[in-house]
């Protein structure tokens, strides 16, 4: 590929962060100190599901790609989330948010809460990964190039608007602004390398804006189960 054609591919893929959820209205005002303190439960609850079938996904990239180097590198989110023990990983931080939140772990891990919008988006993800080729689910990872802006904000907003929440609970949020570049950049470089031809370049392309639609649905059904 050459140097313009890759700087286009790039260039197409990070322009859609003009349909991240970041612009979601739930998010627009959780940032802006409006959500109430039930509608943040809710978000936590529900989005719960998303971060425990994460790694579930990301074992479904690894099942599927034959590139010793990629899974190498790639298996380091699984235990990112998952831990290397009991009290450590992504979910457990998200766990420990939900109880800064006044959620009970039981409440988070027994599914009550969790409206059916989100478990068919996230579904879908976690049915996508295991169903498309493995480059394209690297694509469809890529709404993580856009996460640590939103985080940053996430961050601000939580300490000044929603002060309730103890700050330890928002160790997950950190911890991402760190995992979330490198996890990036690794799958930028496995899809500039392996996208070779102008239908893999838009099938990947595709697998973006299937992943925006993902999140957004998901930040849909969560709006809609815990009106204003
Ligand atoms: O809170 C967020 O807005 C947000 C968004 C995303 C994303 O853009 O997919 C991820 C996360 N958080 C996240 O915490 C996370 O671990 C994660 C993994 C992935 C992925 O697709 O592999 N996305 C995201």
């Amino acid at each position: 590929m050459t140097a313009t054609l890759q700087n286009d591919f790039v260039a197409t893929l990070r322009a859609h962060s003009q349909r991240y959820h970041d612009q979601h209205p739930f998010h627009v005002r959780m940032n802006a100190g409006e959500c109430s303190r039930r509608q943040l439960q809710g978000w936590i609850a529900n989005r719960f599901y998303y971060q425990e079938n994460i790694p579930r996904k990301d074992a479904a990239i690894l099942a599927n790609c034959p590139d010793v180097e990629v899974r190498r590198r790639w298996i380091r989110r699984i235990l990112d989330h998952d831990g290397r023990t009991d009290g450590e990983g992504g979910i457990e931080a998200w766990l420990r948010l939900g109880e800064a939140a006044g959620l009970t772990r039981e409440e988070i891990v027994d599914h009550r809460h969790l409206v059916p919008g989100v478990r068919f988006a996230v579904d879908a993800y976690v049915n996508f990964a295991r169903t498309r080729p493995w480059v394209e689910a690297v694509a469809s990872s890529l709404t993580e190039l856009f996460a640590p802006d939103l985080m940053a904000e996430r961050l601000v907003a939580f300490e000044r608007w929603y002060a309730w929440i103890e700050p330890g609970g928002l160790a997950y949020f950190r911890a991402r602004l760190e995992q979330a570049p490198r996890d990036c950049e690794h799958a930028l470089e496995v899809v500039t390398e392996y996208c070779r031809s102008a239908e893999d370049r838009s099938r990947a392309v595709d697998a973006l804006s299937f992943k925006c639609d993902v999140l957004w649905s998901l930040m849909d059904a969560i709006d809609n189960a815990y009106p204003e």
